[in-house]
């Protein structure tokens, strides 16, 4: 079992634990993804002012927005972004309530965040794609209650729970994506020679060259392709795959399979890789020329 709970394990660079943790990841966001999906598009709720309530709450932002403040309001009090792999998405956070927990320097220190792009994603290209299917049983219900008006059919008034799991989302990639940095910073300390002369050019292609292993990517697409494909399928009470009344397994599923792949593929990976990159061009700064030369002849 590969622990990311940096209190206790061992050896916290090394690629296999990190991988592993990165693996189990794929999990919690294909679920995340499957309940989401259960809900209408909801466009309401991406959008500045559209719920006159929050402003006379004092709050400015989406609804969305006062969801990640409110609920990252309460974790920041337990210490949750005291722990190297949590990201807010709001600013301005409280103070956690008990006394920061001492966690092993593993990272560089660096402000690489990539959340902003996580969530303007998210709202653009993600929830309009893995809400289709609960946005055409929508319009196909009210067609059959004789309601008609296309306008209505992408918001079932369901606000709390989408933002809820939209959260839930949310969190699980940012974390997905920061654990880049525990990559770089393996990749860094086993070979610091190979990076510090590109880190010093700026050289960002041959950064990203040295840190993409295509053989991973392929066989990780493949993995999460088998994944969403299975968590997708409806099983039967007996745990048979559903079947439709020609006795067809039922392949219409709860998730489209495809976007998922996609959106590792086309986003999650990508956006690793330049976080990456982004802790890797931090990786020097402030070490003297000395000590600079000194890491050049250290390798794990
Ligand atoms: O496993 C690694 O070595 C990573 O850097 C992570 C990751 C990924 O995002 O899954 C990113 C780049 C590599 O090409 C392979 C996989």
């Amino acid at each position: 079992m590969q622990s990311q709970n940096f209190m206790v394990v061992e050896d916290p660079l090394s690629l296999d634990r990190i991988r592993g943790v990165l693996t189990r990841l794929e999990d919690t966001i294909i679920f995340s993804l499957i309940e989401r999906a259960q809900f209408a598009h909801n466009a309401r709720i991406y959008q500045r002012g559209a719920f006159p309530e929050l402003n006379a709450l004092g709050f400015q932002g989406s609804w969305l927005e006062w969801f990640l403040k409110e609920i990252e309001t309460f974790h920041a009090k337990a210490r949750r972004y005291t722990s190297p792999d949590e990201y807010p998405f709001s600013s301005d956070l409280p103070d956690p309530v008990l006394a920061p927990l001492k966690f092993p320097e593993i990272l560089y220190p660096n402000s690489v965040n990539a959340n902003p792009s996580i969530l303007s994603f998210y709202i653009r290209t993600i929830v309009p794609r893995i809400t289709r299917r609960a946005t055409m049983a929508l319009a196909a219900s009210k067609r059959a209650n004789g309601i008609t008006g296309d306008e209505e059919y992408e918001d079932d008034g369901n606000y709390g729970s989408a933002a809820t799991i939209d959260v839930e989302v949310l969190q699980s990639i940012s974390k997905r994506v920061h654990y880049g940095k525990f990559v770089s910073e393996s990749k860094f300390q086993d070979n610091p020679a190979a990076f510090i002369h590109h880190i010093q050019n700026r050289n960002r292609a041959a950064l990203e060259g040295l840190i993409t292993k295509p053989e991973v990517e392929r066989k990780l697409l493949q993995r999460l392709e088998k994944k969403a494909a299975t968590y997708a399928q409806d099983f039967a009470p007996d745990g048979e795959f559903k079947r439709d009344a020609n006795g067809n397994v039922d392949v219409t599923g709860k998730i489209d399979v495809d976007g998922v792949v996609e959106l590792y593929e086309s986003f999650i990976i990508p956006l690793t890789k330049e976080v990456e990159v982004d802790y890797l061009l931090n990786r020097l700064s402030g070490l003297s020329q000395e000590d600079i030369e000194k890491l050049k002849h250290t390798a794990t």
